[in-house]
């Protein structure tokens, strides 16, 4: 529902205007002053601000240049006094979408905010594809500072611009397909098309028919031809995901299309040409399928020759406030909100946590945090019922006091994020003494 803020000193003016719009489907809020509208506009997401010209403490035609310097997506409209028009044309100098005369009737009032709106949300939206145009390429869209990350990122930079063939390995949910992408849109295949496939997704026969096409006949129901996408993504990059779930004779085929860049259609009998990169990607530990015989040891060395390992999250434990501020301001951004914070406790507990399901599963809980959240701080309590219970729960396998302790240490040193001086005050024990502790029991800092 669009938005508007009415910034009006006259109580009845202001308590009118509210209530006709509201009556037009517009949320609305009000402020009588400029200061007080300052507020709530830095708080919260407005498609449109109405503004008296004549205010306590400020001109309305000022604001509207304030406005469109730090809100330049938000709209304005300024109500000037009859026999006034100078200030009116003067804010649509300053950015104002229109102005109105104080006691115009509906009439003009409400197409004027209809069309406002109309072009914050055109405007909005064009801003939004923007971004998600950029997004979709360049590497600046991956977050992380942490050595683990950098190393990543700066090995997909060297290969993006080559044609060779790129493995990328990791957890799932450590941003495998944002890599391939970013490596595409760094390439010069970048104007060309990106295409996607999760091989888990189909049975074989079908994964088959996907990749490779068909010719009319070549089983019950092929009426016609058809393209497979690797003919679809030819002259770009086709992005195979959960490549070790690939049966016997299709790795036979890939790693010939990976050499030659040919292969032969269902029910074909010439070759088919292409000319495309592949980027391939796996959960599995594909060395370890090689040697039970899952996967053919030839395709591995070929994909080999240029592995990225993405980190899981919780070996860059130090990113994930800075991962969590960016999905929690995109969220919030959804929501409408403009500020938002973590506070300490909220992030600690996020570093705290065992993250299995990786950059996913800490994106799927800031998404629920931000829909549960009233204000603008996100605090421990909006964390799921799980994370109270986080810490490595006590299996008592031992009755030993000295598996007790070590279990207690390692939950401590888990919960601080593996920062010793906070795990020695959790614990109230000096820090030497932890130290001493953490060498007895063989303890690293990050478990
Ligand atoms: N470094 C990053 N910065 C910001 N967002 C990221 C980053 N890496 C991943 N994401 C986000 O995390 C989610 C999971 O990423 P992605 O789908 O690329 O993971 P994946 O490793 O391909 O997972 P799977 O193996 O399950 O297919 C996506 O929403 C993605 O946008």
């Amino acid at each position: 529902m669009p938005k508007i803020l009415i910034i009006d000193d006259e109580k009845d003016i202001r308590n009118l205007l509210a209530k006709t719009l509201e009556l037009e489907g517009y949320q609305v809020k009000t402020a009588e002053r400029i200061s007080e509208g300052w507020t709530k506009l830095s708080m919260e997401e407005f498609d449109l601000v109405l503004s008296d010209v004549r205010l306590p403490d400020g001109s309305g035609v000022d604001l509207c240049r304030r406005i469109k310097e730090k809100f330049p997506l938000l709209e304005v409209i300024c109500m000037t006094a009859f026999g006034n028009i100078r200030d009116g044309i003067q804010a649509m100098k300053n950015g104002a979408f229109d102005y109105l005369v104080k006691g115009d009737d509906n009439e003009k009032l409400i197409p004027a905010v209809a069309k406002a709106i109309e072009k914050a949300e055109l405007v909005r939206r064009i801003s939004h594809l923007e971004q998600r145009l950029n997004q979709q390429v360049g590497f600046d869209t991956i977050l992380g500072n942490s050595k683990e990350i950098k190393k990543a990122i700066s090995l997909a930079i060297k290969v993006a611009p080559t044609d060779t063939t790129v493995l990328l390995t990791g957890e799932s949910g450590t941003g495998k397909e944002v890599f391939a992408n970013a490596i595409h849109g760094a390439s010069t295949r970048k104007t060309q098309s990106f295409i996607a496939i999760n091989c888990s997704a189909f049975g074989k026969d079908l994964l088959e028919s996907e990749l490779f096409g068909y010719k009319a006949g070549a089983f019950t129901g092929a009426t016609k031809d058809k393209k497979g996408l690797l003919e679809e993504a030819h002259k770009g990059t086709v992005f195979l995901d959960e490549f070790g779930e690939l049966q016997g004779d299709l790795q036979a085929k890939l790693l010939r299309v990976i050499e030659t860049g040919r292969f032969i259609k269902l029910g074909d009998t010439k070759e088919t040409q292409v000319d495309i990169r592949i980027i391939a990607a796996t959960n599995r530990n594909l060395e370890d399928e090689v040697s039970k015989g899952h996967f053919r040891e030839d395709l591995f060395y070929r994909l080999a020759v240029f592995q990225i390992a993405l980190p899981s999250l919780d070996s860059r434990k130090e990113d994930i406030p800075l991962l969590a501020y960016h999905f929690a301001k995109r969220f919030a951004q959804k929501e409408g909100l403009r500020e938002i914070n973590l506070s300490s406790e909220y992030a600690e507990a996020l570093k705290a946590h065992r993250w299995k399901g990786n950059i996913r599963e800490l994106r799927n809980v800031i998404e629920r945090s931000v829909i549960l959240l009233e204000g603008n701080n996100l605090t421990v309590d909006l964390l799921p019922v799980q994370f109270l219970q986080d810490q490595p729960s006590i299996h008592l396998t031992s009755w030993s006091l000295k598996d007790l302790e070590k279990t207690h240490i390692e939950k401590a040193l888990a919960h601080a994020g593996g920062n010793k001086t906070k795990t020695a005050e959790l614990l109230g024990i000096g820090l030497t003494t932890l130290y001493r502790k953490m060498e007895e029991y063989q303890l690293a800092a990050e478990s």
